[in-house]
């Protein structure tokens, strides 16, 4: 198969470099020269001017900012009139009105689409070909879309590694409004509170802060095109935000005038364990049911080669790893590594590596 990518960030490149590695051409077109010849010093693909080639493109697939996408899915339709053509847009409803406005021909070559994959940084330089693998892709034809088209979708969704989930674009919008576009939002005004927060205070940031805030580096004008494009399902969930943040800062107050206020401690502890309750629905990394794994905590001395030596003392007892964090304390010569394995085997874990001379936070 070719396929022509028209933006070659993140998201454009990653899909190239997986595509290339499955054996497939790859051509890749960007208004930005730079981001283009970057991509394809890459590997991502090969450069081409738009126009080129037509005919012998199978499948188009635009992965520019969204308050562009649709104008380009438009001129894309007309460019190569034997491609179907596909978006990965974050956002499908305003996207795909706007191409039913326009009611261009080869309408039913379009089906839209979005991998629920990506990083909070943008560009060409932090593509992965591996971005894909077991993370969703919502696919969401429109009413002209033919089954060829949709089943061409599934299927480049399948080749990457990914898992096809067909979807309408109303419904789509709303959930990523609650899975994606909220929770960019909380990151964002929770990151932006730090920087009035003095340095000496800082230096006490655990792991804590830093889960919550890894998606607040994200990207200001890719973020600000998704979630204006995506506004009305984005301002329900975040007015019972405001419901929730209201009752917590009501709760609060209360515990300021008087000590232990009865209601108020009890509406605190509601909130944690619906969050602990909300936590537990959230799918496995793969997209199956949640799992819970035993975490052993070991301290890792900063030096060159331990962590590759407690990795291999951990193979020597046969224990398979299901997942890793890393966590360097301040100012320490030593990092904590959080190994989580099946929950049967974590007592045999430490035991184990107490016997190699690990300490093992217990
Ligand atoms: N970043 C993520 O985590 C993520 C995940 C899933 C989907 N998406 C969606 O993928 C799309 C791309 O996001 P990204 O993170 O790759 O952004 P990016 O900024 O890394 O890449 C976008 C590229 O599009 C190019 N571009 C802009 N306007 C163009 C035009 N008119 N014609 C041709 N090229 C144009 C830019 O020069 C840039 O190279 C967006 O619609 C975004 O909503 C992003
Ligand atoms: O993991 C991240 O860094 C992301 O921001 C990825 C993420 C998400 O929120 O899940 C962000 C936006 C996209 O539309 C899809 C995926």
């Amino acid at each position: 198969m070719t396929a022509r990518i028209v933006g070659a960030g993140l998201l454009g490149a990653s899909l190239g470099l997986a595509l290339r590695s499955l054996g497939h051409d790859v051509i890749l077109d960007d208004v930005s020269p730079l981001s283009l010849s970057l991509a394809c010093g890459l590997g991502a693909g090969e450069l081409t001017r738009a126009g080129d080639n037509d005919g012998e493109v199978d499948l188009v697939v635009i992965a520019t900012p969204p308050d562009v996408t649709a104008e380009v899915i438009i001129r894309e339709l007309a460019a190569y009139p034997d491609a179907i053509v596909t978006d990965v847009a974050s956002v499908k409803g305003r996207v795909i009105d706007a191409i039913l406005a326009a009611q261009p021909d080869g309408l039913e070559r379009f089906v839209g689409s979005h991998p629920m994959a990506g990083k909070e940084r943008s560009g060409a330089p932090n593509a992965d070909g591996d971005l894909f693998t077991g993370r969703p892709w919502v696919v969401v034809p429109t009413a002209h879309s033919t089954r060829a088209a949709i089943d061409l979708v599934m299927t480049l969704a399948v080749d990457v590694g990914a898992m096809p989930v067909l979807m309408e674009p109303a419904e789509h919008d709303q959930a990523v409004a609650a899975v994606s576009h909220v929770p960019q939002i909380i990151s964002s005004l929770l990151a932006a509170q730090l920087t009035d927060v003095p340095d000496h205070q800082l230096t006490l940031a655990g792991q804590g802060l830093r889960d919550t805030t890894r998606v607040a580096k994200s990207d200001p004008m890719l973020w600000s095109s998704i979630l204006s494009a995506n506004a009305a399902p984005v301002l329900a969930h975040l007015r019972d935000v405001k419901t929730s943040l209201d009752k917590v800062l009501a709760d609060l107050e209360e515990c300021c005038e008087e000590l232990y206020p009865p209601a108020a401690i009890a509406g605190l502890a509601a909130l944690i364990e619906s969050g602990s309750a909300g936590v537990a629905r959230i799918p496995g990394k793969h997209g199956g049911a949640q799992r819970n794994y035993a975490e052993i905590v070991v301290y890792v001395p900063d030096r060159p080669g331990e962590l590759a030596r407690l990795f291999a003392d951990i193979g020597r007892g046969e224990i398979n790893i299901e997942d890793v964090r890393l966590e360097h304390a301040t100012g320490a010569k030593v990092g904590l590594a959080t190994i989580s394995v099946e929950p049967a085997v974590g007592e045999f874990l430490a035991n184990h590596l107490e016997e190699l001379d690990w300490s093992v936070v217990r």
